[in-house]
């Protein structure tokens, strides 16, 4: 954590669900502008809906997410690859392109400037060349690298990345992490949630451990303990998942559910 500067994000008594379950609860804490964190806790921890509580995608069930000097609309997310529409017909150009919508609007042309701006963020992904192809015809590994570019030209002082490395190859990885860094190194705050601790250890200084409630926080080191993953799984079998109840819609066991989890 950067604490000389002061917070781009405020958690005060988060909690975050669906359909009136809580999926993450009674979050608190600050991120420091320029902090470079991980998001990690098993599978179900509520780090996704994390994410979608600070775009503002799903409204908090209770407490806020407050962001300072900073407006929603700002905020670059990078959801799961899973949601990549690749039927969609658009090539990488115009893919990538799209990151710059906030600034130009999605039917203006744009200037010369910005065309640059494009084209340097197709190169910085190392997808030269390809500007013409469609995304469909793209391995998973290059989809990815067109999503950073577009990610890049959002231009945001906040990044947040949702598993961003989930099914691709080892060089992908390499080359979108030291994007990630550079990132960092020019003072943008960057979340990203993440399952692989030796990355994380390597590259994240600050870790968020999540099992539907904070389980620590605090330098990666420290926070990736075997103590602290032990409790994250037990907390996680525990709480088991609610998908189940979630999905069969009945009001009467959802209530008796919530109820249960808020004092298990
Ligand atoms: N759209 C939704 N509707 C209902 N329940 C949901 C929805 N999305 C997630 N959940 C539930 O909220 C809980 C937290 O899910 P979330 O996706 O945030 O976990 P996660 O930590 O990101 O998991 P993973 O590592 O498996 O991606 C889970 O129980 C999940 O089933």
């Amino acid at each position: 954590m950067n604490s000389a500067q002061g917070p781009i994000l405020r958690f005060e008594n988060l909690t975050l669900g669906y359909n009136r379950h809580p999926a993450v609860h009674h979050l608190r804490g600050e991120v420091a502008a320029g902090s470079l964190l991980a998001v990690v806790g098993p599978n179900g921890a509520g780090k996704s809906t994390l994410l979608k509580g600070i775009v503002g995608e799903l409204r908090p069930m209770q407490g806020c997410v407050e962001l300072i000097g900073l407006k929603r609309e700002r905020i670059a997310y990078l959801t799961q690859q899973s949601t990549l529409d690749t039927s969609f017909p658009i090539v990488i150009h115009d893919f990538v392109a799209m990151g710059l919508w906030a600034q130009f609007g999605a039917f203006r042309g744009f200037n010369r400037a910005a065309k640059q701006r494009i084209e340097e963020a197709i190169g910085a992904v190392g997808l030269s060349g390809l500007e013409n192809r469609p995304i469909g015809q793209l391995s998973g590994g290059q989809q990815q690298r067109a999503r950073f570019a577009r990610v890049m030209l959002q231009d945001s002082p906040l990044v947040l990345l949702d598993e961003p490395y989930g099914a691709i190859d080892a060089n992908t990885v390499r080359d979108l992490a030291a994007l990630v860094r550079h990132w960092n190194s020019e003072g943008r705050t960057i979340i990203s949630v993440l399952h692989d601790f030796e990355h994380v250890r390597q590259e994240y200084p600050e870790t968020l451990l999540l099992a539907r409630e904070m389980v620590a926080r605090g330098s990666t080191a420290q926070v990736l303990s075997e103590e602290n993953l032990h409790r994250a799984r037990h907390l996680a079998e525990v709480q088991g998942d609610f998908q189940g109840a979630a999905i069969c819609h009945d009001n009467a066991r959802d209530a008796h559910d919530a109820a249960e989890h808020h004092h298990g």
